[in-house]
Protein backbone atom coordinates (compact mmCIF):
# COMPACT_ATOMS: atom_id res chain seq x y z
CA UNK A 1 0.00 0.00 0.00
CA UNK A 2 1.04 3.47 -0.87
CA UNK A 3 0.24 5.93 1.58
CA UNK A 4 -0.66 9.68 1.06
CA UNK A 5 2.43 11.09 2.68
CA UNK A 6 4.73 9.21 0.12
CA UNK A 7 2.53 10.91 -3.10
CA UNK A 8 3.65 14.30 -1.59
CA UNK A 9 6.56 13.18 -0.60
CA UNK A 10 6.83 12.07 -4.38
CA UNK A 11 5.51 15.82 -5.42
CA UNK A 12 7.84 17.81 -2.81
CA UNK A 13 11.13 15.71 -3.87
CA UNK A 14 10.06 16.36 -7.51
CA UNK A 15 9.59 20.40 -6.52
CA UNK A 16 12.81 20.29 -4.57
CA UNK A 17 14.93 18.46 -7.46
CA UNK A 18 13.72 20.96 -9.85
CA UNK A 19 15.14 24.04 -6.99
CA UNK A 20 18.42 22.60 -6.42
CA UNK A 21 19.93 21.25 -9.67
CA UNK A 22 21.86 23.77 -11.26
CA UNK A 23 20.06 25.40 -14.12
CA UNK A 24 23.34 26.23 -15.92
CA UNK A 25 24.48 29.57 -17.90
CA UNK A 26 26.01 32.91 -16.59
CA UNK A 27 26.34 33.68 -13.52
CA UNK A 28 24.81 30.22 -11.62
CA UNK A 29 27.73 29.46 -10.70
CA UNK A 30 27.13 28.05 -7.29
CA UNK A 31 28.88 25.22 -7.67
CA UNK A 32 32.77 26.11 -6.99
CA UNK A 33 34.02 25.53 -3.65
CA UNK A 34 37.38 27.33 -2.35
CA UNK A 35 40.52 27.55 -4.03
CA UNK A 36 42.85 24.63 -1.84
CA UNK A 37 43.89 22.04 -3.55
CA UNK A 38 43.85 18.06 -2.30
CA UNK A 39 47.20 16.77 -0.44
CA UNK A 40 48.07 14.40 1.10
CA UNK A 41 46.42 10.50 1.93
CA UNK A 42 42.33 11.73 2.31
CA UNK A 43 40.75 14.93 2.88
CA UNK A 44 38.53 15.91 6.22
CA UNK A 45 36.00 18.60 6.38
CA UNK A 46 35.13 20.41 9.61
CA UNK A 47 31.60 21.64 9.25
CA UNK A 48 29.40 23.03 11.71
CA UNK A 49 27.57 26.70 13.16
CA UNK A 50 29.29 29.49 13.34
CA UNK A 51 31.59 29.32 16.89
CA UNK A 52 31.28 25.67 17.57
CA UNK A 53 35.20 25.36 17.67
CA UNK A 54 35.87 24.44 14.28
CA UNK A 55 39.17 26.41 14.11
CA UNK A 56 40.23 25.71 17.68
CA UNK A 57 40.22 21.97 17.00
CA UNK A 58 42.42 22.33 13.89
CA UNK A 59 45.12 24.41 15.74
CA UNK A 60 44.87 21.76 17.94
CA UNK A 61 45.34 18.77 15.93
CA UNK A 62 47.45 20.05 12.77
CA UNK A 63 50.48 22.70 13.44
CA UNK A 64 48.27 25.13 11.28
CA UNK A 65 47.07 28.13 13.68
CA UNK A 66 43.04 29.10 12.38
CA UNK A 67 41.88 32.25 14.08
CA UNK A 68 39.21 31.33 17.03
CA UNK A 69 37.68 33.80 18.68
CA UNK A 70 34.25 33.68 20.44
CA UNK A 71 31.71 35.67 17.33
CA UNK A 72 30.20 34.48 14.60
CA UNK A 73 32.38 33.43 11.37
CA UNK A 74 35.49 34.29 12.73
CA UNK A 75 36.90 32.06 9.86
CA UNK A 76 36.05 33.36 6.46
CA UNK A 77 37.70 31.26 4.10
CA UNK A 78 39.52 27.46 3.92
CA UNK A 79 42.16 26.85 6.21
CA UNK A 80 44.11 23.35 5.09
CA UNK A 81 45.86 21.36 7.90
CA UNK A 82 47.55 18.75 8.13
CA UNK A 83 47.07 16.21 10.39
CA UNK A 84 49.57 13.45 10.65
CA UNK A 85 48.52 10.18 11.75
CA UNK A 86 50.40 6.53 12.00
CA UNK A 87 52.94 7.73 9.06
CA UNK A 88 49.62 9.06 6.92
CA UNK A 89 49.07 12.71 6.28
CA UNK A 90 45.15 13.13 6.08
CA UNK A 91 44.71 16.98 5.22
CA UNK A 92 42.04 18.78 7.71
CA UNK A 93 40.32 21.47 5.86
CA UNK A 94 38.40 24.58 8.67
CA UNK A 95 35.84 26.10 6.94
CA UNK A 96 33.42 29.16 7.74
CA UNK A 97 30.49 28.46 9.97
CA UNK A 98 27.60 27.57 7.88
CA UNK A 99 23.84 28.54 9.36
CA UNK A 100 20.49 27.64 8.15
CA UNK A 101 19.49 28.06 4.30
CA UNK A 102 23.23 27.42 3.33
CA UNK A 103 22.56 25.07 0.49
CA UNK A 104 20.53 28.06 -1.02
CA UNK A 105 23.30 30.21 -0.94
CA UNK A 106 23.07 31.92 2.43
CA UNK A 107 26.40 33.48 3.61
CA UNK A 108 29.03 31.47 2.04
CA UNK A 109 26.85 28.16 2.71
CA UNK A 110 27.07 27.38 -0.66
CA UNK A 111 31.16 27.83 -1.09
CA UNK A 112 31.28 25.57 2.46
CA UNK A 113 29.22 22.93 1.23
CA UNK A 114 30.75 22.68 -2.25
CA UNK A 115 34.49 22.30 -0.11
CA UNK A 116 32.52 19.36 2.05
CA UNK A 117 31.61 17.66 -1.15
CA UNK A 118 34.95 17.17 -1.67
CA UNK A 119 35.88 15.45 0.99
CA UNK A 120 36.26 12.04 2.33
CA UNK A 121 35.08 12.41 5.57
CA UNK A 122 32.28 15.11 6.83
CA UNK A 123 33.92 16.10 10.48
CA UNK A 124 30.48 17.49 11.67
CA UNK A 125 31.56 19.91 14.60
CA UNK A 126 28.67 20.32 17.12
CA UNK A 127 28.25 22.55 19.95
CA UNK A 128 27.47 20.19 23.06
CA UNK A 129 25.62 23.18 24.97
CA UNK A 130 23.24 23.98 21.79
CA UNK A 131 19.87 22.52 21.21
CA UNK A 132 19.28 19.20 20.02
CA UNK A 133 18.17 20.22 16.44
CA UNK A 134 21.65 21.96 15.38
CA UNK A 135 22.45 18.28 14.25
CA UNK A 136 19.42 17.94 11.85
CA UNK A 137 19.40 21.60 10.59
CA UNK A 138 22.76 20.16 9.32
CA UNK A 139 22.22 17.20 7.57
CA UNK A 140 19.26 19.10 5.80
CA UNK A 141 21.37 21.43 4.34
CA UNK A 142 24.34 18.64 3.26
CA UNK A 143 21.23 16.76 1.58
CA UNK A 144 19.92 19.45 -0.15
CA UNK A 145 23.08 19.50 -2.24
CA UNK A 146 23.42 15.90 -2.80
CA UNK A 147 25.49 14.74 0.39
CA UNK A 148 24.17 11.72 1.71
CA UNK A 149 25.97 11.06 5.22
CA UNK A 150 26.53 7.97 5.89
CA UNK A 151 24.63 5.78 3.64
CA UNK A 152 25.43 3.46 0.93
CA UNK A 153 24.43 4.15 -2.67
CA UNK A 154 20.67 2.33 -3.45
CA UNK A 155 20.75 -1.03 -4.55
CA UNK A 156 18.16 -0.20 -7.05
CA UNK A 157 18.98 -1.56 -10.42
CA UNK A 158 18.58 1.11 -13.45
CA UNK A 159 19.21 1.14 -17.09
CA UNK A 160 18.16 3.47 -19.71
CA UNK A 161 17.82 2.30 -22.99
CA UNK A 162 17.05 3.20 -26.30
CA UNK A 163 13.46 2.05 -27.12
CA UNK A 164 11.31 -0.12 -25.91
CA UNK A 165 9.16 1.39 -23.15
CA UNK A 166 9.81 1.35 -19.84
CA UNK A 167 10.03 -2.34 -17.80
CA UNK A 168 9.93 -2.58 -14.02
CA UNK A 169 10.46 -6.08 -12.28
CA UNK A 170 10.11 -6.01 -8.51
CA UNK A 171 11.67 -9.44 -6.72
CA UNK A 172 9.14 -8.42 -3.66
CA UNK A 173 6.71 -5.85 -3.88
CA UNK A 174 8.30 -2.78 -2.21
CA UNK A 175 6.67 -1.61 1.15
CA UNK A 176 6.56 2.15 -0.64
CA UNK A 177 6.84 2.49 -3.99
CA UNK A 178 4.65 0.95 -6.66
CA UNK A 179 5.21 0.28 -10.50
CA UNK A 180 3.13 4.24 -10.90
CA UNK A 181 5.34 6.32 -8.62
CA UNK A 182 8.18 4.36 -10.16
CA UNK A 183 6.82 5.79 -13.92
CA UNK A 184 5.83 9.02 -12.56
CA UNK A 185 8.96 9.56 -11.47
CA UNK A 186 11.04 8.75 -14.74
CA UNK A 187 8.63 10.49 -16.74
CA UNK A 188 9.63 13.45 -14.58
CA UNK A 189 12.80 12.77 -15.51
CA UNK A 190 12.57 12.37 -19.09
CA UNK A 191 13.32 8.97 -18.75
CA UNK A 192 11.04 6.70 -20.90
CA UNK A 193 12.93 3.83 -22.32
CA UNK A 194 14.48 1.89 -19.33
CA UNK A 195 14.95 -1.05 -17.13
CA UNK A 196 14.51 -1.28 -13.35
CA UNK A 197 15.33 -3.72 -11.12
CA UNK A 198 14.74 -4.05 -7.25
CA UNK A 199 16.33 -6.48 -5.13
CA UNK A 200 14.00 -8.34 -3.18
CA UNK A 201 16.52 -7.20 -0.22
CA UNK A 202 15.40 -3.52 -1.05
CA UNK A 203 11.45 -3.81 0.03
CA UNK A 204 12.18 -0.94 2.00
CA UNK A 205 12.90 1.37 -0.86
CA UNK A 206 11.68 4.99 -1.22
CA UNK A 207 10.95 7.73 -3.78
CA UNK A 208 13.66 9.44 -2.21
CA UNK A 209 16.16 6.63 -2.68
CA UNK A 210 14.75 6.16 -5.77
CA UNK A 211 15.48 9.86 -6.97
CA UNK A 212 18.58 9.45 -5.94
CA UNK A 213 19.57 6.53 -8.34
CA UNK A 214 18.10 8.61 -11.21
CA UNK A 215 20.71 11.70 -10.21
CA UNK A 216 23.56 9.46 -9.16
CA UNK A 217 25.64 11.80 -10.89
CA UNK A 218 24.73 14.30 -8.34
CA UNK A 219 24.67 12.14 -5.49
CA UNK A 220 27.87 12.09 -3.14
CA UNK A 221 28.02 9.16 -0.38
CA UNK A 222 30.10 10.10 2.19
CA UNK A 223 31.05 9.40 5.50
CA UNK A 224 30.46 11.91 8.71
CA UNK A 225 31.49 11.80 12.30
CA UNK A 226 29.17 13.56 14.81
CA UNK A 227 31.70 15.69 17.26
CA UNK A 228 30.54 17.15 20.09
CA UNK A 229 32.83 19.71 21.54
CA UNK A 230 32.57 22.27 24.37
CA UNK A 231 31.68 19.24 26.83
CA UNK A 232 33.24 20.88 29.72
CA UNK A 233 29.99 22.75 30.11
CA UNK A 234 27.24 20.08 30.14
CA UNK A 235 26.27 17.96 32.63
CA UNK A 236 27.44 14.55 32.79
CA UNK A 237 24.09 12.64 32.33
CA UNK A 238 23.51 14.41 29.42
CA UNK A 239 26.96 13.66 28.14
CA UNK A 240 26.68 10.20 28.26
CA UNK A 241 23.77 10.48 26.14
CA UNK A 242 25.45 12.23 23.23
CA UNK A 243 28.27 9.73 23.24
CA UNK A 244 26.00 7.09 22.73
CA UNK A 245 24.44 8.03 19.73
CA UNK A 246 25.69 6.31 16.60
CA UNK A 247 28.78 7.88 14.77
CA UNK A 248 29.32 10.34 17.50
CA UNK A 249 32.41 10.88 19.39
CA UNK A 250 33.03 14.12 22.68
CA UNK A 251 35.74 16.11 23.28
CA UNK A 252 35.80 19.86 25.00
CA UNK A 253 39.36 21.46 22.67
CA UNK A 254 39.46 23.86 26.46
CA UNK A 255 40.39 21.27 28.51
CA UNK A 256 41.86 18.83 25.99
CA UNK A 257 39.49 16.11 26.80
CA UNK A 258 38.32 13.26 23.91
CA UNK A 259 40.88 15.29 21.25
CA UNK A 260 43.05 12.42 20.97
CA UNK A 261 40.17 9.87 20.57
CA UNK A 262 37.99 11.95 17.95
CA UNK A 263 41.90 11.70 15.87
CA UNK A 264 41.94 8.17 16.09
CA UNK A 265 37.90 8.14 15.59
CA UNK A 266 38.84 10.01 12.12
CA UNK A 267 41.42 7.41 11.12
CA UNK A 268 39.54 4.96 12.01
CA UNK A 269 36.38 6.24 9.34
CA UNK A 270 38.57 6.98 6.74
CA UNK A 271 39.40 3.78 6.18
CA UNK A 272 42.97 3.91 5.06
CA UNK A 273 45.41 0.83 6.00
CA UNK A 274 49.27 1.28 6.52
CA UNK A 275 51.72 -1.09 4.59
CA UNK A 276 55.22 -1.70 4.84
CA UNK A 277 57.29 -2.43 1.59
CA UNK A 278 60.35 -4.66 1.87
CA UNK A 279 63.03 -5.55 -0.30
CA UNK A 280 64.54 -8.51 -1.37
CA UNK A 281 67.33 -9.81 1.21
CA UNK A 282 66.53 -6.08 3.12
CA UNK A 283 64.48 -5.90 6.38
CA UNK A 284 61.27 -4.11 5.91
CA UNK A 285 61.27 -0.15 5.69
CA UNK A 286 58.76 0.51 8.63
CA UNK A 287 60.03 4.45 8.55
CA UNK A 288 57.71 5.22 5.46
CA UNK A 289 54.37 3.42 5.26
CA UNK A 290 52.20 3.01 2.25
CA UNK A 291 48.78 4.65 2.57
CA UNK A 292 46.22 3.12 0.47
CA UNK A 293 42.30 2.53 1.10
CA UNK A 294 40.48 -0.83 2.58
CA UNK A 295 39.68 -2.88 0.59
CA UNK A 296 42.75 -2.31 -1.82
CA UNK A 297 44.82 -5.29 -3.42
CA UNK A 298 47.96 -5.84 -4.14
CA UNK A 299 47.09 -4.18 -7.99
CA UNK A 300 46.05 -1.25 -6.10
CA UNK A 301 49.27 -1.32 -4.26
CA UNK A 302 51.39 -1.61 -7.02
CA UNK A 303 49.45 1.40 -8.88
CA UNK A 304 50.20 2.86 -5.67
CA UNK A 305 54.11 2.93 -5.66
CA UNK A 306 54.17 3.27 -9.47
CA UNK A 307 51.89 3.76 -12.65
CA UNK A 308 53.72 1.00 -14.76
CA UNK A 309 55.00 -1.24 -11.92
CA UNK A 310 51.99 -3.38 -12.84
CA UNK A 311 53.43 -4.35 -16.21
CA UNK A 312 56.72 -5.62 -14.52
CA UNK A 313 55.09 -7.07 -11.83
CA UNK A 314 55.26 -11.16 -11.23
CA UNK A 315 54.66 -11.92 -7.99
CA UNK A 316 54.24 -10.35 -4.25
CA UNK A 317 55.52 -12.14 -0.96
CA UNK A 318 52.88 -10.73 2.11
CA UNK A 319 53.70 -11.03 5.45
CA UNK A 320 51.15 -10.11 7.68
CA UNK A 321 47.33 -10.37 8.84
CA UNK A 322 46.13 -10.96 5.35
CA UNK A 323 48.44 -13.63 4.29
CA UNK A 324 48.00 -17.50 5.31
CA UNK A 325 51.55 -18.35 5.56
CA UNK A 326 54.24 -16.56 5.98
CA UNK A 327 55.20 -15.56 4.29
CA UNK A 328 52.51 -16.13 1.26
CA UNK A 329 52.83 -15.80 -2.33
CA UNK A 330 50.42 -14.16 -4.06
CA UNK A 331 49.02 -12.48 -7.56
CA UNK A 332 47.43 -9.03 -8.01
CA UNK A 333 43.74 -10.12 -7.21
CA UNK A 334 44.92 -10.64 -2.76
CA UNK A 335 43.53 -8.16 -0.82
CA UNK A 336 45.72 -6.61 1.79
CA UNK A 337 45.39 -5.93 5.67
CA UNK A 338 46.56 -3.16 7.76
CA UNK A 339 50.39 -3.01 8.79
CA UNK A 340 50.98 -5.98 5.99
CA UNK A 341 54.52 -6.13 4.66
CA UNK A 342 54.49 -6.01 1.22
CA UNK A 343 57.35 -7.48 -1.29
CA UNK A 344 56.70 -7.08 -5.39
CA UNK A 345 58.87 -9.41 -7.25
CA UNK A 346 59.27 -7.92 -10.75
CA UNK A 347 59.79 -9.83 -13.56
N1 LIG B 1 33.79 26.13 26.68
C1 LIG B 1 34.45 25.81 25.57
N2 LIG B 1 34.70 26.77 24.67
C2 LIG B 1 35.37 26.41 23.55
C3 LIG B 1 35.81 25.09 23.33
N3 LIG B 1 36.43 25.03 22.13
C4 LIG B 1 36.37 26.28 21.62
N4 LIG B 1 35.73 27.13 22.48
C5 LIG B 1 35.47 28.56 22.30
O1 LIG B 1 34.46 28.74 21.33
C6 LIG B 1 34.65 29.98 20.64
C7 LIG B 1 34.57 29.73 19.13
O2 LIG B 1 35.70 28.97 18.72
P1 LIG B 1 36.18 28.94 17.22
O3 LIG B 1 37.26 27.93 17.15
O4 LIG B 1 36.46 30.32 16.73
O5 LIG B 1 34.86 28.40 16.52
P2 LIG B 1 34.59 28.21 14.94
O6 LIG B 1 33.64 27.08 14.84
O7 LIG B 1 35.86 28.12 14.19
O8 LIG B 1 33.84 29.58 14.61
P3 LIG B 1 33.64 30.31 13.17
O9 LIG B 1 34.93 30.32 12.44
O10 LIG B 1 33.20 31.68 13.56
O11 LIG B 1 32.57 29.54 12.47
C8 LIG B 1 35.99 30.52 21.08
O12 LIG B 1 35.74 31.54 22.04
C9 LIG B 1 36.67 29.32 21.74
O13 LIG B 1 37.57 29.68 22.75
C10 LIG B 1 35.55 24.11 24.34
O14 LIG B 1 35.90 22.93 24.26
N5 LIG B 1 34.86 24.53 25.42
K1 LIG C 1 34.14 31.90 16.15
MG1 LIG D 1 36.58 29.23 12.67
Amino acid sequence: MVNITEKIKEKLARLRAQLLEPVGGAGSGGGAGFDVSKSGDARVALVGFPSVGKSTFLSKITKTKSEAAAYSFTTLTAIPGVLEYGGAEIQILDLPGIIEGASEGKGRGRQVISAAKTSDLVLMILDATKRAEQRALLEAELDAVGIRLNKEPPNIYLKAKKAGGMKITFQTPPKNLDEKIISNVLRDYKILNCEVLLLMIYVLATIDDFIDVIMKDHRKYIRCLYVYNKIDSVSLEFLDQLAREPYTAVMSCELDLGVQEVVERIWKELRLMRLYTKRKGEEPDFSEALIVRRDSSIEDVCDQIHRTLKETFKYALVWGASARHIPQRVGLGHMVADEDVVSIVAK
